[in-house]
């Protein structure tokens, strides 16, 4: 698992480390782990021209120290100052005397860099990139030299992931003690390329609970349901899919297919697309009633394709199971229903569904997802799963939120949500909780997609779908084939 804290907590355990060690030792071991890295990335650095753009608080100082690194194993280090009257001193002169210079002018030196080091802003950054910064980290960007940010890229809100302004875009972002919420959410997480941590010794002074959290595939094995000798199909958990509707009959076949993979005994549909859905998949059982004639099962997925049959809705929300609302379903929701239920509930937006929920406009959710996640979970009392560039979920009672690694363009396509649907509420009919079951869906969906997308066409819903059996055999055993598997983050 990957653990994500705020500024605050990372600036009070900073303290609380700094208090028992000597002045300065944090700042050396950022700039240690660094510099190694840049050095990795580099290959040969005696001759290599590297450039540091050098903001007025320790970000700037942690590049500082880096740069002097590598200036005495013989690499040409020129500094960009963007605040000369507010540089850390220390680190400039620890620079200098290694052999680095100061740039007069950035563009000279940008122009010819092998590797740019942002330091402009860390997590004191506040707003996008100052107008001064914006036509240097615009020159980094276009210039052939690998960009790796210090601690974040420069620019964006490291608490919510949000980018006001313009930011820096780096293939690489060094982050120092944990990672921060900004580095694993959407649009912020777009600008720091691959993450790599830094271990300064932060770990014991953090709290408990983080911020926010990514699995990774250990994370994910554990959780996948596995069949054992005492199992039977109905012990291992009956899944019930009220989806589709004369107009739409494809909504519920791709549930029931996301549903067949996740690892329930036995998928039950009912509803008017009971004969595409038996036609495709004759291990589904079927009727054509509504849910409440449906016998027992064990969670409920309702709404994808569902048209305007709100009643179906009203019956499964009236179950005792855990129930998972997505697409037409989270039109038709009334609030009241969920208000009275005591098992768990999930609602699977995506960004246009949550602007719904919440009476805002889209580009206010994709621009705050975090912050939207959490809201409609406390004013729903509901977990809820918000789909998009970066997945999340956030339980009602607050929490640590998960943030999906896996997601990839490649799942916007027709149909995927319904599939991710019907496998995250087989997951729940399986017997994990709500956030789960819904992390863990979105993990495995997210890598199938990749899988598929890896064969080198474009791929469809139905291909997602079919490849996650590959997905789940890739987080089970990881050393097989599963190379797609390694997340970007
Ligand atoms: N505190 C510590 O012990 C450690 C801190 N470390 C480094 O220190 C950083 C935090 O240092 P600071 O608290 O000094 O904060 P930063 O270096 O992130 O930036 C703060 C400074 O930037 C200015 N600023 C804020 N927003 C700006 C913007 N949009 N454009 C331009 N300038 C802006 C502020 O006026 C302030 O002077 C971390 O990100 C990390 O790189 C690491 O060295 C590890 C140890
Ligand atoms: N840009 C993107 N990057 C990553 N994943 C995306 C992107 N756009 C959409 N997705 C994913 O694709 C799926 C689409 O679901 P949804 O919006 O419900 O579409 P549909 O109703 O057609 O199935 C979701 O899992 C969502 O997270
Ligand atoms: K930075």
């Amino acid at each position: 698992m990957r653990s994500a804290y705020s500024v605050e907590e990372v600036r009070h355990a900073e303290e609380r480390l700094m208090a028992r060690l000597p002045d300065g030792v944090l700042m050396q071991r950022a700039a240690a782990g660094l510099a190694a890295a840049c050095a990795g990335l580099l290959g040969r650095v005696y001759g290599a021209r590297v450039v540091l753009l050098v903001g007025s608080g320790a970000n700037g100082g942690d590049t500082l120290w880096a740069g002097a690194r590598l200036a005495r194993r013989g690499a040409g280090v020129a500094a960009v100052l963007l605040a000369p009257e507010r540089t850390h001193e220390a680190g400039l002169a620890a620079l200098l005397a290694a052999g680095g210079r100061i740039a007069d002018d950035p563009f000279e030196p940008l122009a010819a860099a092998d590797l740019v080091l942002d330091g402009i802003t860390g997590i004191g950054g506040r707003g996008g990139l100052r107008p001064d910064a914006v036509p240097v980290a615009r020159a980094a960007r276009g210039s052939d030299a690998v960009v790796v940010a210090v601690d974040l890229p420069s620019g964006v809100e490291a608490d919510t992931g949000e980018v006001r302004g313009e930011a820096l875009r780096a293939d690489l972002t060094v982050t120092f003690g944990t990672y921060k919420p900004g580095l694993l959410v959407d649009p912020a997480r777009g600008h720091a390329g691959a993450v790599r941590l830094v271990d300064i010794g932060l770990g014991g002074e953090l709290p408990s609970v983080p911020r926010l959290e990514a699995l990774q595939h250990a994370d994910v094995a554990r959780m996948l349901p596995l069949p054992g000798a005492g199992s039977d199909k109905y012990r291992r958990g009956v899944v019930g899919v009220a989806a589709g509707s004369a107009r739409y009959p494809g909504a519920a076949v791709l549930a029931v297919a996301g549903a067949l993979r996740g690892g329930a005994g036995a998928v039950r549909y009912v509803g008017p697309a009971a004969d595409a859905v038996i036609a495709r998949f004759p291990e589904c059982l079927v009727g054509t009633g509504q849910p409440g004639t449906a016998g027992r099962v064990q969670s409920w997925v309702v709404g994808p394709g569902i048209g305007d049959r709100g009643d179906a809705v009203r019956e499964v929300l009236a179950a005792d199971v855990p129930v998972l609302v997505d697409a037409d379903g989270l039109r038709l929701l009334d609030a009241a229903d969920l208000r009275g239920r005591t098992a768990p509930t999930l609602l699977t937006p995506h960004a246009g569904e949550a602007a719904a929920l919440l009476g805002v406009a889209r580009e206010e959710v994709e621009a705050a997802r975090l912050a939207s996640v959490r809201e409609l979970a406390a004013r729903y009392g509901a977990t809820v799963l918000l789909k998009g560039s970066t997945t999340l979920v956030a339980d009602p009672g607050g929490g640590a939120v998960r943030a999906d690694p896996m997601g990839t363009p490649w799942l916007a396509t027709a149909g995927s949500g319904d599939v991710l649907s019907g496998l995250a509420g087989s997951l729940l009919a399986a017997g994990l909780d709500a956030r789960d079951a819904a992390s863990a869906a979105a993990y495995l969906h997210g890598l199938a997609a990749r899988l598929a997308a890896a064969r080198g066409t474009p791929l469809t819903a139905h291909d997602v779908a079919a490849t996650l059996p590959e997905a789940w055999h890739g987080v089970r055993e990881p050393g097989e084939g599963a190379g797609v598997g390694g997340s970007r983050a």
